[in-house]
C-alpha cells in the first residue's frame, strides 16, 4: 500500500500520520530538524560560521557601509527598508523559481499591490518606497510605471500635460508603460514605423500599426496589466513625415480593464529562465486607426496646431530621448548592485566550502585560499565597489546636465549621452559575465536554483539588451570619440570625461615610469598608462578610417567598427578607473576603509591592465616587463585582500531575505540550508513520483519479465 498505493498523498501528510513510518522514510537530516522545532533552527541560526572570517578584518565595517551607501543616513534608510520586507509573508521569494507562469505574475500582482499598501500606510518618502520596491525584488509593470512612463511625461509633456497625467500616475488611477520597440525595430528608433497621422477635422490623432512589423514588442508591463502607454510613432501632419514623437494612449478601459477598441494586445510568451524576468508581462501591442485627442501628444518638444501645423522648439532633436538617458543612468546604479549580490554569495561561500588539504587528517582548505579562487573572485569584488562608485558619479553628472538643460544650455548633452550608453554598455556586459562567473566559484551547488545565482543571473541578462543594445550603445561611444580626435587637430580642447584627449602630444609618445611592482600603486602611473591606451586606440581607429582613402568615412567607420568598439570600452574603463581614484582621495571617514578601498581601487586598475594587456603592449603604453610588475602586484594586493573579503561583502549589508541564496547566509551555515531547501521541491512532495505508474513500474516489470524467462 505504501509504495504501491497513491502516489499523490503527500509526505507532510503521512509524516503526521503514521510517524514512525515517515521518520523511516524521512531524510534524517529532515527529522531532526522537525522534531527540535523552531528552538532549534533558531539556535542553529544563532551560530555564525564565518566568525572567524569577520576576525580577520583590518577596517571598521561599520564605517565601510557609509562608504557603499553614501551617507549614514542612506544606511539607515536601506536597512530599515531591507528588514521591513524581510520581515513581510506577502514578500516571501524563496518558491519564486517552482510557480507556474500565471501563479507567478498574479504573485507579482500581489507583491505591488502591497508594496503599494505598506507605502501608503507607512507615508514613505519617494527614496524610501524606491528602496522598498528595490528589496520587494521581483521585475514588474511598477518598474516601468516609475521607472519609463512617469519620467517620460515628466521630461517631455509641457506643464499642462504633466498637471493632467502626472497626478493620476501618481495615485496608481492609471498605470502606464514605455511602448518604443516593435518588432521590426528596436535598437534604430528611427526606423520605427507606427504612424500618428493628424486628423484637422476632428482635432485628434490616428494612431496606427501598418504592417506585421509595427506591431509594439517588448515593453514591461504592457502585456497585461497598464491602462495607459507612452507610445512612440512617426507623426505625420499636412503629408509629410516629421519623425518619431511621442504621445499618451490609452489602451484599457478603467472599469474593466478590456482593450479599448482598435487595440489588440497580449504577453510575447515565457521568457529565459524559470522565475527571473518571467514576472514581467512585456506585451504585444497593435492600433487599428485608434483615435487620440491632439492634446495626448507630448508637446514639449515640439507641437501641432490646431491648424495641423508642425512647430519645433529650439531645442536638439535628442531631448526626444531624454528618458532612455535617464533609465541608463539607473541601470549603472543597479549594475553594482546585481554584481555585489553575486560576489557577496560567492565570497561568503567560498569562505566556507573547503576542498583537499588534508592528507593528515587536518582541516581541508577554504577554497577562498586558493590563488584561483581569488584571482577569479577579487577582481569582481572590486569591480562592484568601482561600479558603486561611478554610479554616484553618473547620477550626479545626469543630475548637473538636466538642470543645464532646464536653463536652455545644451553644451552637456554629449557628454550625458556618451557617458550614459557607454557606462551602462560596460557595466552591464560586465554584471552579467561576473554573475555567471559566480555561479561556478560555487561548483556544483551554484547551479541550484537555491544558490539564487541562476535566477539572479536570468533577471539581469536582459540589461545587455534592453535601453539599448550594448554594442550599439558603445558604437555611439566611439562615434563621439572619432568626432573629437577629428577636432584636436583644429584646437578645439575637449571637455568633461574627453579632456584627456587634449594632452593629445604628451600621451601619444610617453612611456610608463614603472619600474618596480610596488610603482603600479601610484595612481599617476595608472591613470597616465590608462589615458594613454584610451587615446592611442581611438587614435589609431581615426587613422585607420581616414587612410581609407577610397572610402566615405560612414564606410570607414562600419570597417573599423570591431576596433571601434575596444577604443570606446578602452575609453570607459578609463572613466571608472578615474572616477575610483578620485573617490579615493576624497576624505573617507572610520578605521581601515580608506585602505581598503584604495586596494579595491588597484585590483580594480592593475585587473583591467592585465586583462587587456594586448592593449597597453600594442600602443606602446608599456612594456612587457612593466606588464609583468602589474600582474605581480595584483598578487600581492590579492593577499591583502583575502583576510578582508568576507567584511568587504558584509559592508553592501544586503540582508538574507534579499540576497536570496543558501550558499549566501549570513551565517554561512550551508549544508543544513542547502539539504532542507532541496526537499521544498515539488518532486518531493511524493515519495513515490508521479508518472511511476505510467511509465517507470511497466518499464521495470517488463525488463524483470524478460529476466525471469531467461
Ligand atoms: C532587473 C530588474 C530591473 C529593475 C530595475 C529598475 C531600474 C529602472 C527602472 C526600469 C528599468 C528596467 C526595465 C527595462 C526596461 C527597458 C526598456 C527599454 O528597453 S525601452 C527601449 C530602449 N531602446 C533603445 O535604447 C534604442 C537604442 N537606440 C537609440 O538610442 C538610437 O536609435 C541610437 C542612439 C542608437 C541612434 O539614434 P539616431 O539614429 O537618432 O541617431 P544617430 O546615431 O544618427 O545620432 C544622431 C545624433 O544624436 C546623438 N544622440 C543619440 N542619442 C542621443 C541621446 N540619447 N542623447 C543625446 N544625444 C544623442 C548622437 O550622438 C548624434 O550626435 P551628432 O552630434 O549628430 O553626431
Ligand atoms: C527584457 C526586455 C525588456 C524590454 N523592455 C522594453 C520596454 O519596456 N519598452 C520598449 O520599448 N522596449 C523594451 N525592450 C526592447 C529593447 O529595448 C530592445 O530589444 C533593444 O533596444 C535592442 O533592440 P533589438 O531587439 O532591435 O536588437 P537588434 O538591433 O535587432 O540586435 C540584434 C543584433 O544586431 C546587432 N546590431 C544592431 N544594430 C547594429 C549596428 N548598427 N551595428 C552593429 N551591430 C548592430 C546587435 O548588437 C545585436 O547583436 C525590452 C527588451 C528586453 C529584452
Amino acid at each position: 500500500m505504501w509504495r504501491g498505493g497513491s502516489n499523490t498523498r503527500t509526505c507532510k501528510r503521512r509524516f503526521f500520520s503514521s510517524p514512525t513510518r515517515s521518520r523511516h522514510h524521512r531524510p534524517p537530516y529532515i527529522c531532526r530538524l522537525h522534531s527540535r522545532g523552531s528552538q532549534h533552527l533558531k539556535a542553529m541560526a544563532e551560530v555564525d560560521h564565518l566568525a572567524a572570517e569577520r576576525a580577520t578584518a583590518r577596517f571598521d565595517v561599520e564605517e565601510m557601509k557609509v562608504a557603499w551607501a553614501g551617507s549614514r543616513h542612506a544606511v539607515h534608510v536601506a536597512d530599515r527598508m531591507a528588514r521591513l520586507v524581510a520581515s513581510d509573508p506577502v514578500f516571501r521569494k524563496d518558491n519564486r523559481t517552482m510557480l507556474s507562469r500565471k501563479e507567478l505574475f498574479k504573485d507579482t500582482l500581489r507583491k505591488a499591490a502591497h508594496a503599494w499598501k505598506r507605502i501608503v500606510e507607512l507615508r514613505l518618502t519617494e527614496e524610501e518606497a524606491d528602496l522598498l520596491r528595490q528589496y520587494v525584488d521581483q521585475p514588474g509593470y511598477v518598474d516601468l510605471h516609475w521607472g519609463m512612463f512617469v519620467p517620460a511625461i515628466k521630461g517631455q509633456g509641457t506643464e499642462e500635460q504633466q498637471h493632467k497625467w502626472l497626478p493620476l500616475a501618481y495615485k496608481f488611477q492609471i498605470i502606464g508603460c514605455y511602448a518604443q520597440t516593435e518588432l521590426g525595430h528596436g535598437s534604430n528608433v528611427q526606423g520605427l514605423e507606427t504612424t500618428a497621422t493628424f486628423d484637422p477635422k476632428t482635432d485628434e490623432f490616428v494612431i496606427h500599426s501598418p504592417t506585421l512589423t509595427s506591431s509594439k514588442w517588448w515593453p514591461g508591463g504592457l502585456g497585461k496589466a497598464s491602462t495607459h502607454a507612452v507610445v512612440y510613432a512617426r507623426l505625420i501632419t499636412e503629408g509629410k513625415d516629421y519623425g518619431i514623437h511621442g504621445f499618451i494612449v490609452q489602451l484599457r478601459s478603467l472599469e474593466d480593464h478590456s482593450p479599448l477598441p482598435g487595440v489588440t494586445l497580449g504577453d510575447i510568451g515565457g521568457k529565459f529562465g524559470s522565475g527571473a524576468y518571467n514576472s514581467m508581462d512585456n506585451g504585444v501591442l497593435r492600433f487599428d486607426h485608434v483615435r487620440i485627442p491632439r492634446d495626448q501628444m507630448l508637446m514639449r518638444l515640439s507641437q501641432v496646431t490646431r491648424e495641423g501645423k508642425y512647430v519645433h522648439s529650439n531645442v536638439p532633436k535628442q531631448l526626444l530621448y531624454g528618458t532612455m538617458v535617464y533609465v541608463r543612468q539607473s541601470i549603472v546604479a543597479d549594475a553594482s548592485k546585481a554584481l555585489s549580490r553575486a560576489v557577496c554569495i560567492a565570497v561568503r561561500y567560498s569562505a566556507v566550502r573547503k576542498q583537499f588539504g588534508s592528507q593528515d587528517g587536518g582541516p581541508e582548505t577554504q577554497v577562498l585560499n586558493y590563488k584561483t579562487q581569488q584571482s577569479r573572485l577579487f577582481p569582481l569584488l572590486a569591480s562592484a565597489y568601482a561600479f558603486r562608485f561611478v554610479g554616484d558619479w553618473l547620477n550626479w553628472l545626469y543630475t548637473d546636465v538636466t538642470q543645464k538643460l532646464e536653463a536652455k544650455d545644451f553644451s552637456t548633452l554629449q557628454e550625458a549621452h556618451a557617458c550614459t550608453a557607454g557606462l551602462k554598455a560596460v557595466t552591464t556586459s560586465v554584471t552579467a559575465d561576473a554573475i555567471e562567473e559566480c555561479r561556478k566559484l560555487c561548483g556544483g551547488h551554484g547551479y541550484l536554483n537555491s544558490s539564487g545565482l541562476p535566477e539572479l543571473f536570468a533577471v539581469y541578462v536582459p540589461a545587455c539588451t534592453y535601453e539599448g543594445d550594448n554594442v550599439v550603445l558603445l558604437l555611439q561611444v566611439a562615434r563621439i570619440l572619432m568626432k573629437t580626435v577629428s577636432q584636436l587637430a583644429s584646437g578645439k580642447q575637449p571637455v568633461g570625461t574627453m579632456a584627456y584627449m587634449g594632452k593629445v602630444q604628451y600621451l601619444m609618445q610617453c612611456k610608463s615610469a614603472v619600474s618596480s611592482a610596488e610603482d603600479w600603486l601610484n595612481p599617476d602611473a595608472i591613470q597616465e598608462a590608462f589615458e594613454a591606451r584610451a587615446l592611442r586606440m581611438a587614435v589609431n581607429c581615426a587613422q585607420n578610417i581616414s587612410q581609407a582613402a577610397s572610402q566615405e568615412e560612414a564606410a570607414g567607420f562600419y570597417e573599423r567598427s570591431p576596433d571601434l568598439l575596444e577604443a570606446a570600452v578602452a575609453h570607459i574603463q578609463l572613466i571608472i578607473v578615474t572616477k575610483f581614484i578620485e573617490k579615493v582621495h576624497q576624505e573617507i571617514p572610520g578605521h581601515g576603509v580608506k585602505e581598503q578601498l584604495q586596494a579595491l581601487c588597484n585590483v580594480y586598475a592593475l585587473y583591467i591592465l592585465h586583462k587587456h594587456l594586448g592593449d597597453f603592449l600594442a600602443t606602446g603604453c608599456i612594456t612587457p616587463r612593466q606588464g609583468a610588475l602589474a600582474n605581480e602586484q595584483l598578487g600581492k594586493l590579492y593577499a591583502q585582500v583575502r583576510p578582508n573579503a568576507v567584511a568587504l561583502v558584509d559592508a553592501f549589508n544586503y540582508t538574507d531575505h534579499y540576497l536570496g541564496s543558501v550558499l549566501g547566509r549570513y551565517d554561512g551555515d550551508v549544508y543544513p540550508a542547502l539539504y532542507e531547501e532541496a526537499w521544498k521541491d515539488p518532486l518531493n512532495e511524493t515519495v513515490v513520483p508521479e508518472g511511476y505508474h505510467e511509465y517507470l513500474r511497466p518499464l521495470i516489470k517488463q525488463q524483470q519479465l524478460k529476466l525471469s524467462r531467461l
